[in-house]
């Protein structure tokens, strides 16, 4: 398990980091989102011990990450910018990840070369695409067979193909070894299929946080005709966060589960009732839209 706990972060005077807290679950697929500038890629650094936090804790199983090589062997990392040593090729950095990470699986590292056929792995990373080197770095990332993987924007440059069969690769080793995957990206469409938690950072610090389940199970999206042409006035406790009017289809956004939902709207009998699930994006819009200005930027 990941833990943060009030990290402050702060360069040259300005709080990158504002007292961040959040709790990634154990062979969980976490999806941290925020608009640019949020500060991913900062706490990012933080987890994988590349930077050191000016206050708070980073844990991973309890242990802090900062300069203990243990813990820092259980963990890998896609960063946004590659890393690879000057001219070394996918092949030379397996060497040197297999010496770091203890439980490197070389027979692993065989077998998925059918899977990054477009890789050359004697060639220089540097001189592969960028999105050949992507593939390059999920190839090694996944023989480490780490516990926590942390990737940062982990598919962009890669094309749809091969963006499904990364994440196909991931949730297999979330499944069959409990691998915790931390994954930041302006994507939540893509998210929303992969991920099973969900934190949303704004300013340095994490807005929100939740299982998408719980998410999903606390708002839904209603389709209904009235009797009338107008909807009815509703009881003041039903929480509409939002409505919608084409020719006689009202579309309610309501706090609650469905099905409680659409008990209290039975009584004005409807002619037509239709509970729909809502996506992630519509559930950022309609929940914290209003909150904070920045979370709208993600989602629109
Ligand atoms: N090394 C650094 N020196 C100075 N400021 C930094 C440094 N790293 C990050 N920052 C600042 O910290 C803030 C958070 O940056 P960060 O890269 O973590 O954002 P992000 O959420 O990953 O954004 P994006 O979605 O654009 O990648 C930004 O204002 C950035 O300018």
């Amino acid at each position: 398990m990941i833990q943060v706990k009030d990290v402050v972060k702060t360069f040259d005077g300005f709080r990158a980091l504002d007292g961040l807290s959040m709790e990634v679950p154990k062979g969980s697929i976490y999806g941290l989102v925020g608009p640019n500038g949020a500060g991913k890629s900062t706490i990012l650094r933080h987890i994988t011990g590349i930077y050191r936090q000016d206050a708070g804790q980073v844990l991973v199983d309890g242990a802090p990450v900062w300069e203990n090589p243990r813990v820092k062997s259980r963990i890998a990392s896609i960063p946004d910018e590659l890393y690879s040593f000057l001219s070394a090729s996918t092949r030379d950095m397996m060497k040197f990840y297999r010496q770091f990470y203890p439980r490197f699986d070389q027979s692993r590292y065989e077998a998925l070369r059918e899977a990054f056929p477009a890789v050359n792995e004697r060639q220089a990373i540097r001189r592969l695409s960028k999105g050949m080197q992507k593939q390059a770095f999920f190839w090694l990332s996944l023989c480490c067979r780490p516990d926590v993987l942390v990737l940062d924007e982990p598919v962009d440059g890669l094309d749809p193909v091969m963006r499904r069969q990364v994440w196909s690769l991931l949730m297999g080793d979330v499944a069959d070894y409990g691998t915790t995957v931390l994954v930041s990206s302006h994507n939540l469409r893509e998210l929303e299929d992969v991920c099973d938690h969900v934190g949303i950072l704004s300013h340095g610090k994490v807005l929100i946080q939740r299982s998408l389940s719980e998410l999903q199970g606390n708002i839904v999206k209603m389709q209904v005709v009235f009797q009338e042409r107008e909807a009815p006035a509703l009881p003041e406790d039903l929480e509409v966060l939002h409505i919608s009017q084409v020719g006689r289809i009202h579309t309610l956004i309501v706090r609650g589960a469905a099905e409680e939902v659409m008990n209290r709207l039975a009584v004005y009998a409807p002619i037509l009732m239709e509970a729909l699930p809502l996506t992630l994006e519509e559930i950022f819009i309609y929940e914290l839209g209003g909150e904070d200005y920045a979370v709208r930027d993600i989602v629109l």
